[in-house]
């Protein structure tokens, strides 16, 4: 298992091993001593999954403290651009992005702390994205961030006219104007 620092304090992408053999393959996905021995403690207690199609756009979500999540996302099916926003008003990076692609193919996770905003988009055909979380779903803490906000100009690899966007999701604020507690 291999950990990659980002320009982002405390937000990495986890590589796992990969065993291959005339089967197919084998990896531990998520090994709480292994984590633990690159430094992640973290109590994932709730996994989430979802399925989209093609120019699906989710995001940008978060949940506000004392509901405040860690994510864990991978993707089990297809490719997605994954991004991070980070909202910790007391960070040198208040503001920035950060986007990788993962896929069932590269096995890359990313773990997006506490203090994040997050989001996705599917590039391939269809993708189905997994993703474990430290704390509970909670909808009255729920907060987000309009994926198309200029100051963020996040690249999507999409044309963000044809994006699929939920209706929540279409009409949420920009940074400046969020909810966000961090
Ligand atoms: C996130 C979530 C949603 N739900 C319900 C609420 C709603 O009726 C339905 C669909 O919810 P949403 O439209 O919010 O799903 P979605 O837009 O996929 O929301 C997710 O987006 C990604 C980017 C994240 O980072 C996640 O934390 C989560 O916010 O599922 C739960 O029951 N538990 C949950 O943990």
């Amino acid at each position: 298992m291999k950990i990659e620092e980002t320009f982002i304090k405390d937000l990495v992408v986890i590589e796992p091993t990969v065993f291959g053999d005339e089967r197919g393959y084998f990896f531990e996905s998520y090994s709480k001593t292994k984590f633990e021995d690159l430094g992640i403690n973290i109590d994932f207690v709730q996994d989430n999954q979802s399925f989209s199609k093609k120019g699906t756009l989710r995001g940008l979500h978060y949940q506000n403290p004392p509901f405040a999540q860690t994510k864990l996302v991978r993707v089990l099916e297809g490719e997605i651009i994954d991004v991070a926003v980070d909202l910790r008003k007391d960070s040198p990076t208040y503001g920035k992005s950060f986007s990788v692609l993962l896929s069932a193919e590269n096995k890359k996770q990313l773990l997006v702390p506490q203090g994040f905003a997050h989001g996705f988009s599917v590039i391939s055909e269809t993708a189905s994205v997994m993703y474990k979380c430290d704390q509970f779903y909670n909808k009255e803490a729920e907060g987000g961030i309009k994926f198309d906000d200029p100051s963020l100009n996040i690249d999507w690899g999409m044309d963000l006219k044809e994006a699929i966007v939920s209706e929540k999701d279409q009409v949420l604020p920009f940074i400046d104007n969020c909810n966000s507690l961090f």
